[in-house]
């Protein structure tokens, strides 16, 4: 089957195909250390062919703005199959959302969607008011609002483009995703309305910015390394469930700092699913889907940028990239820094393989025996998920396991270090008096 061709269709920020791959001129035996390599580490076969991959890195963009268990008990309570995608064709007026609301079969055998009327949408958010306006995306504003049953709600509102085909698609994808999953790390669905040239997506409010925002510290606190390893983990909870438990599963296509949104206590709900897709039916003997090349810049798996072949394992190198921005706080492209450190993951791989994991620690992050132990076992897994063949990295469900058990380690390692630092506290204490 012929590939199809890589298309510049894209919502701002964010990019499908229209970068120019770049070779960097990077030689992965170049540098002093890739014996010391080998013997420092097992997996040095896979760390030369993942610096390796990143030759054939992008050309960073103008914008500094980089632009995309079930068996066990804490995934089991996350999960949940949704009342409407349980539910049949039926209208339900003044249902406990407080706006009277309509709940219909659009396809046969489709789950149930919830949709909105105009009048519904001008009386929460004002007739779209400035003042409910929160975000700017490369879909559309997104305004905060409460239904008349005080849910809390954001409204996407799609920005009208010349382009409306594309937007009309991904659009269609976004909502029928959504209404098919339901789980506590991705954002919850309340309904869509599309009428005319209008189209608007309404989904759980989740207060506390992006993951992105709090990296950079915009929301007056440095989020510390116990809270990035949930965060992860989050993610993985996420992904794991969209790629394992759900009928048809989905592969999102664009995960990213900036599509993680965190609440008040500081946990992670993924969100954006305009670019998801079916994944390949395994039983059937698929191995890929053969589909344009759709994502960001900086987070998209190269094996699928070459081929067009998309499976689960883009996902995982995606998320592979977001590990190593947790760990260093940087974006996966930063055009600032001198040429070595501008593709952040392959920076931080080549340190991590030199021996120096500790120096590419967000400088936010105090240098801890736990924070330097964890950040070397993340970096670890992020190399697995950088692998340049997906055939050698770790499904998702995989990445989760090995998160919670570094979480686990480190939380045991955080504890001995604060019961040390109390116990000599103590003694300095008694020796004054
Ligand atoms: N469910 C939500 N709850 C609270 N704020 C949200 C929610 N969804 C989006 N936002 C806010 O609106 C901003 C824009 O979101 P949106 O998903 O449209 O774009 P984006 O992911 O930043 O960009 P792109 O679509 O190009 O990837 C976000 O950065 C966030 O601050």
């Amino acid at each position: 089957m012929k590939s199809p061709a890589p298309t510049t269709n894209r919502r701002n920020g964010s990019f499908g195909h229209r970068s120019t791959p770049e070779h960097l001129g990077y030689s992965p035996t170049s540098g002093h250390n890739s014996s010391k390599v080998s013997r420092r580490n097992p997996m040095a076969a896979t760390v030369m062919s993942v610096i390796g991959i990143f030759t054939a890195c992008f050309t960073p963009p103008d914008t500094n703005n980089s632009k995309s268990f079930v068996d066990s008990e804490e995934f089991k309570s996350s999960s949940v199959a949704s009342e409407a995608s349980r539910s049949g064709s039926h209208k339900a007026r003044g249902s406990s959302r407080g706006v009277s609301i309509t709940l219909h079969n659009s396809i046969q055998g489709e789950p149930a969607i919830v949709k909105f009327t105009m009048e519904e949408i001008f009386q929460v958010t004002r007739n779209f008011s400035p003042s409910f306006k929160i975000g700017q995306g490369g879909f559309g504003a997104v305004y905060k609002a409460k239904l008349l049953n005080g849910t809390v709600v954001a409204v996407k509102r799609a920005k009208k483009s010349v382009n409306e085909k594309h937007l009309g698609v991904e659009f269609q994808s976004e909502v029928q995703t959504l209404s098919r999953v339901e789980h506590l790390n991705l954002v919850k669905f309340y309904g869509y309305l599309e009428q005319e040239d209008e189209r608007i997506i309404v989904v759980e409010y989740v207060p506390n910015g992006t993951l992105r925002e709090h990296l950079d510290c915009n929301h007056g606190s440095i989020l510390d390394l116990a809270s990035r390893l949930d965060i992860a983990i989050d993610v993985a909870h996420a992904i794991t469930y969209l790629h394992m438990y759900i009928d048809r599963p989905l592969i999102h296509r664009d995960i990213k700092s900036s599509n993680i949104l965190i609440t008040e206590k500081l946990r992670a709900k993924v969100t954006d699913f305009g670019f998801s897709r079916q994944a390949p039916d395994i039983d059937s003997g698929m191995t890929h889907v053969s589909t344009q090349v759709k994502g960001t810049a900086g987070y998209l798996d190269p094996e699928y940028l070459r081929t067009y072949q998309l499976t689960e394992k883009s996902d995982v190198y995606s998320f592979g990239v977001l590990l190593v921005e947790l760990v260093t706080g940087r974006r996966p492209i930063e055009p600032k820094f001198e040429l070595k450190e501008r593709i952040t993951a392959k920076w931080a791989m080549q340190r991590f393989i030199e021996g120096e994991a500790i120096s590419v620690l967000d400088p936010k992050l105090d240098q801890t025996a736990a924070n330097s132990l964890a950040l070397e076992k993340i970096l670890e897994l992020a190399l697995q998920c950088l692998a340049p063949q997906r055939q050698n990295r770790p499904n998702m469900k995989r990445c989760a396991e090995i998160l919670w058990t570094i979480r686990k380690h480190y939380r045991e390692l955080s504890a001995s270090e604060f019961r040390s630092f109390s116990t000599s506290s103590q003694r300095s204490a008694s020796t004054k008096e």
